[in-house]
């Protein structure tokens, strides 16, 4: 019997992995894929954009969500169970695609491959890690020289790792295919100097591809056949490093936080996207996603939030039996987002949703 292929999609906060497997669900070339999305924070928005799409091949009995912390810490009780339960399908997929949370690792998920429960029915594929190129081009994963040698000054015991700088380089170690996203955003000589840049952190040389808004051929991203499960024990997250050299700190996410704010409708729409990257920026906020109600429209809105970068659009009517309001899942790190700061961002935002954008921001 052969083994089902998986591709491991993953990349930070908003790089682009559901847009990117959007695209591909539209161009699955008669492919019978099967999803299993994980997110960080309990509100579970990629997974409801995707079988809200409106796409044949996507419909809610094809994808799993995973909202139960991130995957890799949940392999055991999440993941597993959930491979074992696609796998006994009688009609099973021909292609599983994982997307993974922004924040969580590849590797473990990937070594899970390993355990005898998947060996022998699956093979992962290939590790797809979506870059967001705009980001990258703005510095946003570089460390900041001037903060941490002010840190050093103020506290030579300080830990001055960072996690996203970390993160985003465990994410790229991992790859069988990196994708440069998000090329519209940036000129061609910052997209050099991205390109540049990411080659340094992924160590190998690995195949590199640039796309606009998600759209890239199904046949780049799937039929890779790395057997990733294989070489994973040479990619070696920061994490599992430390824990040889016996530095090791609890890898279990406690560097990020997210939370959900629910609001009644929202009263206007262009203010409240105008206003959104000023919250964002005000709060050091990494990404806002979720949901709105709008007064006499039938469907619900998207609501969409990375660095500066605000998207609102409708995607699908409101069901019979859902609640109509506004929910948004809000994420950042840990030490920025302490009980008052969250009540403070819960209750400006609700006051841009209900009250009108301009008024809150004045
Ligand atoms: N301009 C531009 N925007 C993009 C591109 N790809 C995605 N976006 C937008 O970026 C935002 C985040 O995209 P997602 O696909 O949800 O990102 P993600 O990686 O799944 O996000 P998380 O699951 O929250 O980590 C959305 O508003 C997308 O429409 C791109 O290539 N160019």
């Amino acid at each position: 019997m052969s083994k089902i292929p998986a591709t491991v999609v993953t990349g930070f906060l908003g790089a682009g992995k559901t847009t990117i497997i959007r695209n591909m669900l539209q161009n699955a070339g008669g492919r019978k894929i099967a999803l299993i999305i994980n997110e960080f924070g309990d509100l579970g928005v990629d997974g409801d954009i995707l079988t809200g799409c409106g796409i044949e091949t996507c419909s809610e009995d094809d994808v799993v969500e995973l909202t139960n912390g991130c995957i890799c810490c949940t392999v055991a009780d999440d993941f597993i169970p959930t491979m074992e339960k696609l796998l006994a399908r009688p009609d099973a997929p021909d292609h599983i695609v994982i997307e993974t949370s922004g924040l969580a690792l590849p590797q473990p998920l990937v070594a899970a491959f390993n355990w005898p429960e998947m060996k022998t029915r699956v093979t992962v594929d290939g590790v797809v890690t979506v870059v967001d190129a705009a980001a990258v081009s703005e510095g946003r994963f570089a460390e900041d020289e001037d903060r941490v040698a002010a840190q050093r000054l103020a506290d030579e015991s300080l830990d001055h790792d960072n996690p996203l700088e970390e993160l985003f380089e465990d994410q790229l170690r991992a790859a069988d295919l990196v994708v440069l996203n998000k090329a519209d955003l940036i000129d061609a000589e910052a997209l050099a100097r991205v390109k540049d840049e990411v080659g340094q952190k992924t160590a190998r040389s690995v195949r590199t591809v640039v796309s606009e808004l998600g759209r890239l051929a199904t046949d780049v991203l799937l039929g890779i056949r790395a057997g990733t499960e294989d070489l994973i024990a040479d990619r070696k997250s920061h994490h599992e490093m430390e824990h040889e050299t016996g530095e090791e700190h609890d890898h279990d996410h406690d560097e990020f936080e997210s939370f959900v704010v629910e609001a009644g409708a929202l009263a206007d729409r262009e203010a409240f996207a105008a206003a959104l990257p000023e919250l964002l920026s005000r709060y050091d906020i990494l990404r806002l996603k979720g949901f709105a109600e709008v007064p006499g429209k039938t469907m619900r809105l998207v609501v969409q939030a990375v660095g500066k970068r605000v998207e609102t659009y409708f995607d699908r009517p409101w069901k019979a039996g859902e609640t109509r309001a506004s929910r948004l899942v809000v994420i950042g790190l840990h030490d920025g987002l302490d009980e008052a700061t969250r009540a403070a961002i819960a209750g400006d935002l609700a006051q841009m949703i209900e009250t009108g954008a301009r008024q809150a921001a004045e």
